[in-house]
């Protein structure tokens, strides 16, 4: 019964020591070297695998084929490694620092491209992966696809009640989007989240984009690029939620998006999704201080 209530207090330990890390109150590099200067210490039962876990922008993806790199096995403690593995980990964490900035402000990031490049499907994969980033929930008065639901993909609300929240100053920004439908950021969620320090995405179109740096200079504004104009063809083709005449309207949207990536404080390629919501995240991380991302990308128009 001891023996289990000690256990259990370690855990509760190890977890505030992961969420310490994770909110830059201490930095991976002191848990390592705690751990490796004290077998006594809480901290030398930690597991490689969640001291890395917990550095905001690493997601269980990235943190396995890190660890793969390092030749460290992903079940080993602090306590369990080898002279040449503290010296690589040491190494790593050090390349990383640079790259988790000191706990300063919160960034409100916008995630903007084309119809089908991946905006969805990259948010998702940091909604899953990166829980220390908030992501705001749109509203909209378009029907819900198959799959969708309410209060998770958008609210979807009518028309009037999207009126009523324009009259009541309740969105940072809205449009309408494709010539067809109303999408917009409800303002207070956000706001809640700044406040509480965390950073937050928005995923939208680019006229909503341009409002929230209008009204927000400080935001950061990130293009999403498809590899090329076909391969974007093939994800709006073979997502299959639009009709025919839905998505020729869709591209030629995309026509003009494309033209106004320039506007944007970074671009980002989405090849592959777990790569390119890395690099998003380096970015909120970052808080826009960082150089623009060189992507060099032409449609077959231009
Ligand atoms: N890196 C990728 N490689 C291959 N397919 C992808 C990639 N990213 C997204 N897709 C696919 O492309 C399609 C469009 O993606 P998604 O719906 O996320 O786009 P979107 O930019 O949110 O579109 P919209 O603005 O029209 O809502 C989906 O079928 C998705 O699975
Ligand atoms: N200006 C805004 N645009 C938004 C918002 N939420 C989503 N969007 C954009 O709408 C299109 C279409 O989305 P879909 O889900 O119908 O395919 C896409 O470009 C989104 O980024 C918002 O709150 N404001």
């Amino acid at each position: 019964m001891a023996a289990s209530r000690a256990a259990v207090a370690a855990r509760q330990a190890r977890a505030s020591v992961k969420r310490a890390v994770n909110e830059r109150r201490i930095s991976a590099q002191s848990v390592l070297e705690v751990a490796l200067a004290s077998t006594e210490s809480i901290e030398s039962t930690m597991k490689v695998r969640d001291l890395l876990l917990a550095i905001p922008g690493l997601g269980p993806v990235r943190v396995a084929r890190i660890m793969e790199e390092l030749g460290i096995s992903p079940t080993k403690r602090l306590s369990g490694l080898g002279v040449h593995q503290q010296v690589r980990l040491r190494e790593f964490l050090d390349r990383r620092a640079p790259m988790v900035p000191a706990p300063t402000s919160s960034t409100l990031v916008v995630l903007a491209g084309p119809t089908a490049v991946g905006k969805g499907t990259v948010s998702t994969y940091i909604r899953e992966n990166h829980p220390e980033v908030c992501l705001s929930i749109s509203a909209t008065t378009r029907a819900p696809r198959p799959g969708e639901v309410d209060g998770v993909s958008y609210y979807f609300i009518d028309d009037a009640e999207f009126d009523r929240m324009v009259e009541a100053g309740e969105f940072l920004e809205w449009a309408v989007v494709h010539n067809h439908s109303r999408y917009g950021t409800p303002r207070a969620p956000i706001e809640a989240a700044l406040a509480e320090g965390r950073s937050v995405l928005l995923e939208i179109d680019i006229q909503g984009a341009r409002q929230v740096k209008a009204s927000e200079p400080s935001a950061v504004l990130v293009f999403l690029l498809p590899p090329t104009w076909d391969e974007l063809v093939r994800r709006l083709i073979g997502r299959g939620t639009e009709s025919a005449e839905e998505q020729e309207r869709r591209l030629r949207t995309a026509r003009v998006e494309l033209a106004a990536q320039g506007e944007f404080d970074h671009r980002v390629v989405n090849t592959d999704v777990q790569t390119a919501a890395a690099e998003v995240v380096e970015l909120m991380n970052a808080s826009g201080a960082g150089t623009p991302v060189a992507a060099s990308y032409r449609t077959k128009e231009n």
